[in-house]
């Protein structure tokens, strides 16, 4: 499957860094959301970013940040994208892509048709649409909690702007996935992990091997 650009989400180390590089992976996420395992500091994100080479994108991953959270990052670490994994509206969508003047990906969570509707509305405002499976009710995660959704509602589906599939992503069924949708960009984290927040390098490398 040539060209299909995978991000890597949730990086915490210089390992997990130098696994990534290594894999050949396109995005590097960082999480910043206190709750998550792979939640991590200012101060460790910028040295990850430090240590990333040039054409590996950075991603700083938010759920409904305030201006105040999202200076803060933007001012400690240098990145490429901001991925807005929270409740943002269209409008907060646009604003903090006005603010920053960095691309935005936004985070949609999926479990029915019901949901399709919303890839198309964010996809006005977004640079690019991170398609998930939606967290189960009272989840502590919007996100990361490795559940897949129903891929065939993708199928013949068509939006404005690049987007990416997420969800309970694995090595083992990430390239069905990737035929089943017709995805060019793909996107994990659990499913490349030894524990909760703990990256397996061997199975990032599995992991884009079998994606690309
Ligand atoms: O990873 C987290 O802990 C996390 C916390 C809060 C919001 C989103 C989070 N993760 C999102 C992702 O890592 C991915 O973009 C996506 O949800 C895929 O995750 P997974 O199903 O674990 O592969």
């Amino acid at each position: 499957m040539a060209d299909v650009r995978v991000k890597i989400c949730g990086l915490r180390s210089a390992a997990d860094m130098a696994a990534v590089v290594a894999a050949g992976a396109g995005y590097a996420g960082f999480v910043f959301f206190p709750k998550s395992p792979r939640n991590l500091t200012l101060e460790q994100a910028r040295l990850l970013a430090f240590a990333a080479p040039p054409g590996l994108a950075k991603v700083a991953l938010t759920v409904g940040a305030d201006d105040a959270t999202l200076d803060a990052i933007i001012d400690a670490v240098p990145l490429d994208m901001l991925q807005l994994h929270g409740q943002e509206t269209p409008e907060r969508v646009a604003e903090i892509r006005e603010r920053y003047g960095l691309p935005v990906m936004k985070a949609i969570g999926v479990a029915d048709e019901g949901d399709l509707a919303m890839l198309t509305e964010y996809s006005l405002v977004a640079d690019q649409i991170l398609i998930d499976a939606k967290p189960p009710k009272g989840a502590d995660l919007p996100g990361g909690n490795g559940l897949s959704f129903d891929w065939r509602l993708l199928v013949g589906r068509k939006w404005l702007r690049p987007w990416m599939l997420a969800g309970g992503l694995t090595p083992e069924n990430v390239a069905e996935a990737i035929r089943l949708t017709g995805a060019r960009q793909v996107d994990v984290s659990s499913g490349v992990e030894s524990a909760p927040g703990l990256k397996d390098a061997a199975k990032m490398e599995k992991f884009v091997r079998a994606a690309t």
